[in-house]
């Protein structure tokens, strides 16, 4: 029985709904803040929970490897490890090993690799991450083992990889069985190739999962690229189960991804970015490093209910982010995961209304063209 996904409003083809989950609901269009190794980096739950996040990610690879699949079973799961009792989505690993790893091979039966961080050797076939994500980490979503080929990419090894994430689907649905408590999404390839993901899609379908993800963009194409895919590619899904495009994106991204039919993102731009200085704003990203912040009193927006964004100059942040302090890290990472999940409910209350696209229209001008 998949987890229930009602849609409470549409508008074209951009969706508003929830995602109902034993450990919650979740209001779509979502924002899912990555928490790579068991923490969403320089920030505490209690400051996540507090930005309105109704799911967050996190990373079989990097959880494998640290603190190793069993030792996390032996601590009770990752909700428990890191004191998060809403829901967890995990990826099934595949893609970080080919971005992060060291030596590895893909084969029929498996990716080998050796570990970034020890070069000690790993196996991540369908099963085993099937069984690291829903029975080690106790993932409330976990996705299928996929390959994700780079862009640009010809359409002969496009279609070998999409083709072997089609025939790991179904391993992956076989080893994930039925459960009553725990989902599985299925993940389209076939990069930049029409054909290709339409197969992708039936064959996806043909097997069924609770949800269905949009893999292989946001992987160097750009924005327009990515655009053109999405103006075919979601709708190829079914539109009673949530869509989640992965690793998406800017703030101008998750807005044409909803207008075009996604539900569901994630990303480590806030955090990352945040990191380094950089704020996401209504009228665009700007960097508090620049010496025009160091005597601004202002806030970063005063509209958004999070002490990073309204409580805290930018004179201070700037001069958090100068000396390379830890709470400069902590607070603007703060401010714009709160700032995506501002974009999120405004885009679910518009849809709801019937003004997303004169919604769509007003962020353009005052976010893009700057
Ligand atoms: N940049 C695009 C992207 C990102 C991720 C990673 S999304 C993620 C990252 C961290 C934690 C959870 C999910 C992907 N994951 C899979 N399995 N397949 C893809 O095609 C793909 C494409």
């Amino acid at each position: 029985m998949p987890f229930p996904f009602t849609l409470t409003a549409t508008e074209g083809r951009a969706r508003t709904g929830v995602l109902t989950t034993p450990r919650g609901d979740i209001r779509t269009p979502a924002f899912m803040p990555v928490g790579t190794a068991a923490t969403v980096k320089a920030m505490s739950v209690d400051q996540v929970k507090a930005t309105g996040a109704d799911i967050i990610l996190g990373n079989t690879y990097h959880l494998m490897l640290r603190p190793g699949p069993e030792r996390m079973e032996r601590l009770g799961g990752l909700h428990a490890f890191m004191g998060w009792d809403k829901p967890i989505l995990t990826d099934s690993g595949g893609f970080q090993v080919m971005s992060l790893a060291g030596i590895s091979k893909v084969k029929e039966e498996a990716v080998t690799f050796s570990s970034h961080i020890d070069g000690s050797k790993h196996i991540l076939s369908p099963e085993r991450s099937i069984e690291i994500q829903a029975d080690r980490i106790g993932a409330d979503i976990s996705m299928q083992l996929d390959e994700c080929v780079a862009w640009p990419a010809e359409e002969p090894r496009a279609r070998a990889a999409m083709e072997l994430s089609a025939r790991w689907a179904a391993r992956s649905k076989a080893a994930f069985g039925t459960r009553e408590t725990q989902g599985l999404f299925g993940i389209q390839q076939g990069s930049t190739f029409e054909n290709l993901r339409r197969e992708s899609s039936e064959r996806l379908i043909d097997i069924g999962f609770d949800g269905y993800a949009i893999g292989g963009l946001a992987v160097g194409e750009g924005h327009q690229a990515m655009c053109e895919v999405l103006d075919y590619a979601p709708d190829m899904l079914p539109a009673d189960r949530p869509r989640y495009l992965m690793g998406v994106g800017k703030p101008v991204d998750l807005v044409e991804a909803v207008w075009r039919g996604v539900d569901m993102f994630d990303c480590v731009l806030p955090t990352r970015a945040g990191r380094h200085g950089q704020a996401w704003t209504w009228d665009g990203p700007i960097n508090l490093k620049n010496a025009r912040f160091a005597e601004d009193r202002t806030p970063l927006d005063p509209t958004i209910d999070c002490p990073a964004s309204s409580q805290t100059s930018k004179a201070y942040l700037h001069h958090l982010i100068r000396a390379d302090e830890i709470l400069g890290k902590t607070l603007l990472s703060w401010h714009n995961i709160a700032f995506y999940q501002a974009v999120t409910a405004a885009m679910r209350e518009a849809i709801a209304h019937g003004r997303f696209e004169a919604w769509r229209k007003d962020f353009h001008a005052r976010h893009v063209s700057n």
